[in-house]
């Protein structure tokens, strides 16, 4: 299901303007601090009146400004998960989701309760109360409560924000398998390199209000100079592949692509299984010959594509590999050295260990 957004609105210092189409899956909104993120979501929810705007979710008209639309936001029909899980404390897990479902009237309902506490993997939980569960536990219920109000779309702002690393862990697949399995439309609003290159379909950035791009993660992905200078080290390339084999003696996974094999630890679905890895620019070496003799598992061949300036002292360098790009930040003085440019032939060389991948199963 399609969502388009287009909005224009002014508030305090801020000036936002956003305008993007998407197709569906998560559209993540990121940007540093400020930019504008949860104001864009809650024009989106109805929660802020908008100067100017158009916003509709598969052919529905959530706000028109010129047409003098304006559907209240309990009309909208939008499932909202936030930060902290906002449970009800007095309620358990069994209330709060049958809250969920109570403002949809039964014509509009079209979640399955079985179906998507499976997904959630919350039925265990049901008889629990909000103080018994985990923060990742609280926000599957959250996100559980929400889809069950049957909504048409799916705001997420900053969903994992207040949890720990093992937690934030725990909670991506569910939101993966949400993406793959729910057909609504995701906005998930996020400042994280990590969670965004992880989950996204398509990014839109945000700098100081302004869409400073919109386009397919992988895309975005090799746009370094779009990320905040704190998440620097994160900036790289994300390659979706498919799981081609695994080599149990050694316990990694082969994935495979019109960029070549990667190899990553670890066992990660039946064969065919899609997995999306992100390679680090700063993980990446590049080579003008094959290297022989070398520890690293991973050797893509491709050609410099483009270079651009990453500080003082080095230089990212992006390979196409077979329609795929990587990118590696190398110093200058390695580039002098190579005489790399675009047009030249190169080998990227990078660890299994350095490649970020879907979890592995547990073994
Ligand atoms: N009610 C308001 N009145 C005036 N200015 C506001 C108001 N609400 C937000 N702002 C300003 O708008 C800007 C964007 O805020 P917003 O919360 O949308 O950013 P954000 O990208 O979600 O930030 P964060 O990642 O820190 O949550 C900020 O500079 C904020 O101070």
């Amino acid at each position: 299901m399609s969502l388009t957004v287009d909005v224009r609105h002014r508030l305090g210092s801020l000036d936002l303007a956003a305008a993007f189409d998407s197709e569906g899956g998560i559209t993540a909104v990121f940007g540093a601090s400020g930019c504008g993120k949860t104001t864009l979501v809650n024009v989106i929810a109805g929660l802020i009146r908008p100067d100017h705007a158009r916003i509709t979710v598969g052919g529905t008209v959530l706000t028109d400004t010129t047409q003098g639309i304006e559907l209240a936001p309990h009309r909208r029909r939008i499932g909202y998960v936030f930060q902290e899980a906002r449970l009800f404390p007095h309620l358990t897990v069994e209330g709060n989701l049958a809250y969920g479902e109570w403002f949809t009237p039964r014509a509009e309902r079209y979640a399955a309760k079985p179906q998507i506490l499976d997904l959630l993997g919350i039925a265990p939980l049901l008889k629990r109360r909000p103080r018994d569960l985990s923060g990742g536990e609280k926000q599957r219920v959250a996100i559980g409560r929400a889809l069950l109000a049957s909504p048409r779309l799916l705001l997420m702002d900053e969903p994992l924000a207040s949890l720990d690393q093992a937690r934030k862990a725990e909670i991506l697949p569910y939101i993966e398998r949400l993406r793959d399995e729910v057909r609504i439309p995701i906005v998930y609003v996020s400042h994280s390199v990590a969670e965004v290159m992880r989950l996204a379909s398509d990014v839109a950035v945000l700098a100081a209000g302004r869409l400073a791009a919109f386009g397919p993660a992988a895309e975005i992905a090799q746009r370094l100079d779009l990320i905040p200078d704190e998440e620097r080290d994160e900036g790289g390339a994300i390659i979706d592949m498919a799981v081609a084999a695994h080599d149990e003696a050694f316990g990694l996974t082969r994935l495979s692509s019109s960029a070549g094999d990667i190899f990553v630890p670890g066992r990660i679905g039946p064969a065919g299984t899609p997995a999306r890895v992100r390679i680090r620019a700063r993980d990446v070496m590049l080579a003008l010959e094959e290297p022989v003799k070398i520890s690293a598992l991973n050797i893509l061949r491709g050609t410099v594509a483009e270079m651009s300036p990453a500080g003082p002292s080095s230089v990212n360098v992006r390979l196409d590999c077979g329609g795929a790009a990587v990118v590696a930040r190398i110093t200058r003085h390695s580039a002098t050295a190579l005489c790399l440019a675009p047009g030249t032939p190169a080998y990227a060389v990078v660890k299994a260990v350095s490649v970020s991948g879907p979890d592995a199963e547990a073994r």
